[in-house]
């Protein structure tokens, strides 16, 4: 864990201290992502018939799979010099709010519009079925900062290019996007790299 002081620290201070603390399972001993798979239960036909939902709720209740893939959503940039992690309205709150606090960053909520109380920035996106669209503050994220982007599943990654339009349009820099599931394809991952972001993910599902 950070020391208690770590928001008096430097980012780069930030980085090193969490990259010399010890992590709450060591990522040698890491079994391989299956586990991860194995934690995420399959819905089927859910929100509509031909979709197979992957839930997350069975992954976040289990404390060594959670703190499991945290940890693993957050090894790559223990040394990055991330100012902040921009988590994606709902499941990427809970998944991004512990990736922050794992790397002693702050955390910027993304959200579904209407929901923010101060100026926002807003732009529109693509679902899978029509359009919506997601706003962040205008104070969030400050020009240069180094950010990472977080949220559960990538799938046709329209939100996500929602959510790395945003965060480019007020000056940040996206050291990369991480996610817990890909759904490859859907495309998502490769729409993002084809932006030019680093896209991190930990376990792939076949199909929708
Ligand atoms: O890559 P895409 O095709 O854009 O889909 C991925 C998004 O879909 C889900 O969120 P959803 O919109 O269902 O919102 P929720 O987290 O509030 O359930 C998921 O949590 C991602 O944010
Ligand atoms: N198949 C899926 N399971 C869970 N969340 C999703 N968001 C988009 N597609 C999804």
């Amino acid at each position: 864990m950070p020391p208690a002081d770590a928001a008096s620290l430097s980012p780069d201070e930030r980085q090193a201290s969490i990259a010399s603390s010890d992590p709450v399972i060591p990522s040698m001993s890491l079994p391989p992502n299956d586990d991860l798979a194995a934690a995420i239960r399959t819905i089927p036909d859910y929100p509509k018939p031909g979709i197979l939902f992957r839930d997350i709720t069975t992954l976040l209740g289990d404390a060594r799979a959670f703190g499991r893939a945290i940890d693993a959503l957050a090894e790559p940039f223990a040394a990055a010099g991330i100012d902040k992690v921009a988590g994606i309205e709902a499941r990427g709150f809970i998944i991004g709010g512990a990736v922050a606090h794992r790397l002693a960053a702050g955390f910027v909520p993304i959200r579904k519009r209407g929901k923010l109380p101060h100026s926002t920035v807003r732009v529109a996106y693509s679902l899978e079925y029509g359009i919506d669209e997601m706003e962040m503050h205008v104070d969030a994220v400050r020009a240069g900062e180094r950010v990472v982007l977080v949220d559960d599943l990538i799938a046709t990654g329209g939100t996500a290019q929602g959510a790395v339009t945003l965060l480019r349009d007020m000056g940040a820099e996206i050291a990369a996007a991480a996610f817990v599931i890909d759904l490859p394809d859907l495309g998502g991952a490769d729409k993002l790299r084809g932006l030019g972001v680093d896209v991190h993910t930990l376990v792939a599902f076949a199909g929708h």
